[in-house]
């Protein structure tokens, strides 16, 4: 039933971000066809892979999350896809998370609209009947790592620069509910309070052993390994597949479905903060400096 709820909330949700997309006028409507999120079919029947091409560093922009939720609607509600790929265009980088620039700078208006375009994203990932499988062929520190989680199998590059983690706190940040939610049902209570707590970022080997990820591969077989992991998967009939699914995943979910309007004024409130403005821009600053 909530679950019913959601999706039509989230059918109208897609209605409304391609209405955004569009109001943003000729310049808004190309850029939304230059594709941030490709879409590749794949030799794979039924399974696409979607590559974010964000670049310099996939940061889930506005503009990105609309895309990225556009593109995933897109493949569900056609018939001939039943499991899509998520991989990145970017070398050596999966998702560095949410734009700091969204977070920054900007007035309460923004903020709810932002927010929210995250909240759905996660939603549309987390209760996709599709079977998502995450190829991660680089970092993927925050909502990178968030994006993998919701995913129902994480296959990650065997390459020791790789981090994968919920680092909020590093910036400064409280890990929204949510978040913590989604990392908790994937590594356990006890290894999160850690986890959390220091805002951790896992090497593949440390990711391996906690379970945050299923397997590590060469990184030169991430995708390959992603579609033949997915043939086990698409063996199960999506049917009972789908509701196995929504069964351990629903309470999560309903849990912010709930609270959408609560979370979001939350965001508000805390982002607004002068001295959360100050860390993020202090934490923007280090990452321009330390090129130099
Ligand atoms: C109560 C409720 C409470 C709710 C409270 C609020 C909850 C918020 C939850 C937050 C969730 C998040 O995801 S927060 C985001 C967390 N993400 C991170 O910490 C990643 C930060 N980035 C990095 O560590 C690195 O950039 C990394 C990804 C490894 C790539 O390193 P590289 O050396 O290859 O590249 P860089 O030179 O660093 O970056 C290239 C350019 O991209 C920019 N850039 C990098 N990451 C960026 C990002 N996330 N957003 C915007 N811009 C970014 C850099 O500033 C550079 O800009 P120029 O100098 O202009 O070229």
């Amino acid at each position: 039933m909530a679950l019913a709820a959601g999706r039509a909330m989230l059918m109208r949700s897609g209605v409304r971000l391609g209405t955004q997309a569009a109001a943003r006028g000729g310049n808004g409507a190309r850029r939304f066809m230059n594709h941030r999120v490709v879409v590749e079919p794949n030799t794979v029947p039924g399974v696409a892979v979607i590559k974010f091409k964000n670049p310099p560093v996939n940061s889930l922009t506005l503009e990105f999350l609309t895309e990225f939720v556009i593109c995933l609607e897109k493949l569900e509600n056609d018939k001939t896809f039943r499991g899509v790929v998520l991989t990145s265009d970017c070398p050596g980088i999966f998702s560095a998370g949410l734009d700091l620039r969204e977070m920054c700078g900007k007035n309460p208006a923004h903020y709810a609209e932002y927010w929210r375009a995250v909240q759905e994203m996660w939603l549309k990932v987390y209760l996709s009947n599709l079977v998502l499988v995450a190829a991660i062929n680089g970092t993927s520190p925050a909502g990178g790592c968030l994006i993998a989680l919701s995913c129902d199998y994480r296959v990650l590059a065997d390459n020791p620069r790789y981090r994968m983690g919920l680092n909020e706190t590093l910036l400064g940040l409280v890990v929204p509910f949510w978040f913590k939610d989604t990392l908790v049902n994937t590594i356990g209570h006890r290894a999160s309070e850690r986890a959390l707590q220091l805002g951790l970022l896992f090497p593949p080997a440390e990711a391996l052993q906690l379970g945050m990820v299923d397997q590590v591969v060469p990184e030169d077989q991430v995708q390959s390994t992603a579609l033949s992991v997915m043939t086990q998967w698409l063996a199960i009939p999506d049917h009972v597949r789908q509701l196995t699914k929504n069964m351990i995943r629903k309470a999560t979910a309903d849990h912010l479905i709930k609270h959408q309007e609560a979370d979001i004024q939350n965001f508000i409130n805390f982002i607004s903060r002068d001295s959360i403005q100050k860390s993020l821009q202090v934490y923007l600053e280090n990452l321009k400096q330390k090129k130099h």
